[in-house]
């Protein structure tokens, strides 16, 4: 029988907790059998894990989900948060293979380690995972996750006598392949106050950088061909902005080297959270660091402006007030925000509103203290876009319900901002089925620079 390792889908949630709790039934009798049985998965928990790429199906021929892995960040090193398979497919290697693919999914996000929490007595636990390469951990030598794990397994009334945490080191993938982050944005509010003589607008926007979006697979190539090797429906393989990227700094800098770039799509295209100026974003910087280009932020941010008005805030890297079409920027302190983004599955053509003929592009320029202040959260587009787009309207009335919804950039994403993540997630978890929705956290630094940081390069811009 043979089976493929692939993301987890939404949808797949209750098979997920389904094989959870069919694998739990192995440990029926033995001491740690309460406390797991007393602790499944958190289903919202496990949602926004499958959200943000971190949970990962084998699936047999015909598609039935039999087991998965799920990973989580914890103290700058990747941790399996849960591993199962269904006992009718044990002892078939898929275990093993799925450890595989999460390790090298940590390995080419240049992360250094990978740990986990098991048990000592039982042979598919801790013996399965030192074939695997992984070592017990000495109590003193704890980080504070683990050191927060063991406190609460304690509490749980679990066997701290065969409780043992392991760890195992990691080293470059061979094949050359790494990965990156690119983050999506929001518009916290937007403002448009002129129009320029090239047809651009001008205008006056809060970026805040989310800790949530796409992932790309870059290996460099010998030869100076740019290739995208994933198909990305609608979006041929030359416009594709990582390719023009990829293409305008080798032309710049003269690099010989060319790259192979691989696409994880999950930021809604057209949604106004600058997905593909995202994607963007990373390929320069990437694709900068390995191809030792050497070019600084000022002349990658100005590269990124010939892509896309919203390229340079992702090459900067930081939540910013802007002017002029986006790219004059000022690193704004925001405070910590947790957000509800949806999507109403609705595309919205950006060039389209900008023409809009009762779009407002003369309002009188605003001030970071009146945005500060509160006093200015209003996005130009929201009006135009709710009289064009019946989704877009139905998902800010929805989301109304709950607070203050606003449009991000010209939509057709909405989003809610929340003091906490429980607030978030109890909305999200109400989402009607017609949107999509993603919690997401609000960040000062785009989680590309921790990856820059991690493959050896600066990670603070
Ligand atoms: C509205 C905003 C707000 O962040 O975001 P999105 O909704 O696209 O995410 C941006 O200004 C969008 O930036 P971006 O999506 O990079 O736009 P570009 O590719 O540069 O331009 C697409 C088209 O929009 C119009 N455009 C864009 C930016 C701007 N300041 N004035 C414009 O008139 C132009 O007609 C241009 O041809
Ligand atoms: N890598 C890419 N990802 C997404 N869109 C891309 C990409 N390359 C080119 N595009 C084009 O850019 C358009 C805008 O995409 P995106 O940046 O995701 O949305 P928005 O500008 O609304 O925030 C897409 O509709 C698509 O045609």
């Amino acid at each position: 029988m043979s089976f493929t390792i692939v993301p987890a889908r939404l949808d797949q949630a209750d098979t997920l907790r389904d094989i959870e709790r069919a694998a739990q039934a192995l440990f029926r009798g033995h001491p740690a059998w309460p406390s797991y049985a007393d602790s499944p998965m958190d289903s919202q928990a496990l949602a926004e894990a499958i959200g943000a790429g971190r949970v990962w199906v084998a699936s047999e021929e015909g598609g039935r989900a039999v087991g998965f892995v799920g990973v989580a960040i914890e103290d700058g090193e990747v941790g399996i948060a849960e591993i199962d398979v269904l006992p009718s497919h044990g002892r078939r290697g898929i275990g093993a293979a799925l450890l595989e693919h999460a390790c090298a999914w940590a390995a080419e996000s240049g992360y250094p380690s990978v740990v986990l929490g098991t048990l000592s007595d039982v042979p598919w636990n801790a013996p399965f995972y030192a074939r695997h390469g992984f070592e017990a951990i000495d109590p003193e030598q704890y980080t504070p996750a683990l050191a927060e794990h063991h406190a609460h397994d304690r509490e749980r009334g679990f066997p701290m006598h065969l409780r043992v945490f392991m760890r195992r080191r990691l080293r470059a993938e061979p094949d050359g392949w790494t990965r990156w982050p690119a983050p999506a944005k929001l518009n916290l509010f937007l403002r448009i106050t002129g129009r320029r003589a090239d047809g651009y607008h001008e205008l006056q926007t809060v970026f805040r950088l989310l800790d949530w979006g796409d992932e790309l697979r870059l290996r460099v190539r010998e030869d100076g061909a740019v290739r995208r090797l994933t198909d990305v429906p609608g979006v041929p393989e030359r416009d594709d902005l990582v390719v023009r990227a990829a293409s305008l700094l080798r032309e710049y800098t003269g690099v010989a080297q060319g790259a192979e770039i691989e696409l994880e799509k999950r930021i809604p295209m057209g949604g106004g959270l600058g997905g593909g100026s995202s994607d963007a974003a990373t390929v320069l910087v990437a694709l900068n660091h390995l191809w030792r280009a050497g070019l600084d932020e000022d002349a990658l941010a100005e590269l990124g402006r010939r892509l896309g008005a919203d390229v340079p805030v992702f090459v900067r890297g930081r939540s910013a007030w802007a002017e002029g079409v986006g790219e004059r920027l000022t690193p704004l302190a925001l405070p910590r925000r947790h957000y509800v983004v949806l999507d109403p599955q609705e595309h919205v053509p950006t060039t389209a509103l900008f023409q809009a003929p009762e779009l407002t592009r003369n309002a009188p320029p605003a001030t970071i203290s009146s945005f500060v202040s509160g006093e200015t959260t209003e996005n130009a587009f929201t009006p135009v876009v709710r009289a064009r787009h019946s989704r877009v309207a139905a998902a800010l009335d929805w989301l109304g319900r709950h607070g203050a919804a606003r449009l991000s950039g010209s939509g057709g994403c909405v989003f809610l901002e929340l003091r906490t993540l429980e607030q978030a997630q109890a909305i999200a978890a109400r989402c009607p089925p017609a949107f999509a929705a993603h919690v997401a956290i609000g960040v000062a630094v785009s989680p590309l620079y921790g990856a820059l940081g991690r493959h050896g390069g600066s990670a603070s811009p």
